[in-house]
């Protein structure tokens, strides 16, 4: 496997249709700026996707690319000996093929690797998960520096968030940052469209719709696109355009919860490559962050009236979005994950699909 070259990769395609994302420099928002934290205010509560540059996680990024092609490169049985298996634990190897892509049972066309924040802060000790020779060599290296820059950039965005929520300062990063285990994670994404192609290899639905279950994802995604969003209050699928030194962030609904849906969850797929792009290999790194593991997910309003305001606002308005879910994270990540694995799909029914699903319920009816 050769990662694609900025020369062998045709340019993403200026015809199809694409979010104008907002592009929130990172520097500022760390200098305080008021400007750019009303910017990073408006895209977290209208899109829920923005993004940032001036992050400093270049490096890191670039040597987990380099992790990634070679975890990708391992023979399969080595990568199934870390598979994640279907009791709703994300770290470790997901084969493409284990997840479904929509109520029909067609299945995804994504490896990932998942590595456990906690695993590899905590590495050589073993917090959750055994990984493999070749990942275990670069956990000091490569991803235990990408997770410490990546969670410094998450602090300053949920620090931010704080402010704006009218939350006592630190109440939001207490969440995430405590002395408890957490199913966070960084992931390499790997996906290539193989022959035969034919006229549906354009547009598949490779990574089904979903909105991510944790707090904040960071996600970079460079060059080959496919990354696609559903708005709030759209019907159209729109690409997230790959740009060089850009991350893509989003918030999940562990977010979007606590903040009595200020946050916008939203829904978003992987398709596969746009025009010339198709038949790329399509690489993307992320890191979720997640609350900790017996947070329980409920707006905060003991601690916010602009969220109790907003709670209360919603339920005047006939909202379905349920605040208070009773769920700890570790059971709503578990509960989630475990209704996208196309074997629990086929043991337990066409319903599992429905319910695999998050904050989405209450804001738009899922198409796919
Ligand atoms: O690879 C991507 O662009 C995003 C994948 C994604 O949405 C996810 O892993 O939750
Ligand atoms: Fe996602």
């Amino acid at each position: 496997m050769s990662a694609n070259t900025a020369h062998t990769v045709p340019p993403f395609p200026a015809d199809v249709p694409s979010h104008l994302l907002s592009i929130i420099d990172y520097r500022k928002l760390k200098d305080g700026d008021g400007l750019e934290l009303d910017k990073l205010w408006m895209a977290a509560t209208r899109h829920g996707f923005w993004y940032l540059v001036n992050h400093g996680s270049v490096t890191e990024a670039a040597d987990m690319f380099q992790l990634t092609s070679e975890t990708m490169a391992l023979p399969l049985e080595e990568k199934l000996m870390y598979e994640q298996g279907d009791n709703g634990k994300s770290f470790g190897y997901k084969a493409k093929g284990a997840y479904v892509t929509d109520s029909a049972g067609n299945v995804d066309n994504v490896e990932f690797f998942n590595v456990a924040i906690d695993d590899a802060l905590s590495f050589p000790h073993v917090t959750h998960k055994r990984y493999p020779p070749v990942v275990n060599g670069r956990m000091e290296p490569t991803v235990r520096p990408f997770v410490i820059k990546t969670s410094e950039i998450c602090k300053t965005l949920l620090e931010a968030f704080e402010g704006r929520l009218g939350l006592p300062d630190s109440s939001l990063c207490r969440l995430h940052f405590a002395n408890e285990t957490s199913s966070g994670e960084a992931r390499c994404t790997y996906s290539v469209v193989r022959p035969p192609l034919d006229s549906h290899s354009q547009n598949r639905v490779s990574l089904l719709a979903h909105t991510d279950f944790g707090s904040l994802t960071v996600l970079h995604n460079h060059r080959v696109g496919g990354l696609q969003v559903l708005l709030p209050g759209s019907d159209e699928w729109k690409y997230i355009q790959p740009l060089p030194g850009h991350l893509i962030c989003n918030i999940g609904d562990a977010l979007s919860i606590f903040s009595g849906g200020i946050l916008q969850s939203s829904l978003h797929r992987v398709v596969s490559p746009p025009g010339e792009q198709l038949t790329c290999e399509r690489i993307s790194v992320a890191m979720f962050l997640r609350p900790s593991r017996s947070v329980i997910l409920r707006a905060l309003v003991e601690s916010s009236d602009t969220i109790a305001l907003a709670v209360n606002k919603h339920r005047r308005q006939g909202g379905t979005m349920d605040f208070d879910t009773g769920s700890t994270m570790s059971e709503w990540h578990a509960r989630r994950l475990k209704n996208h694995r196309i074997n629990n799909v086929k043991r337990q029914g066409p319903n599992t699909w429905l319910a695999g699903k998050g904050t989405e319920h209450s804001k738009l009816a899922c198409t796919a």
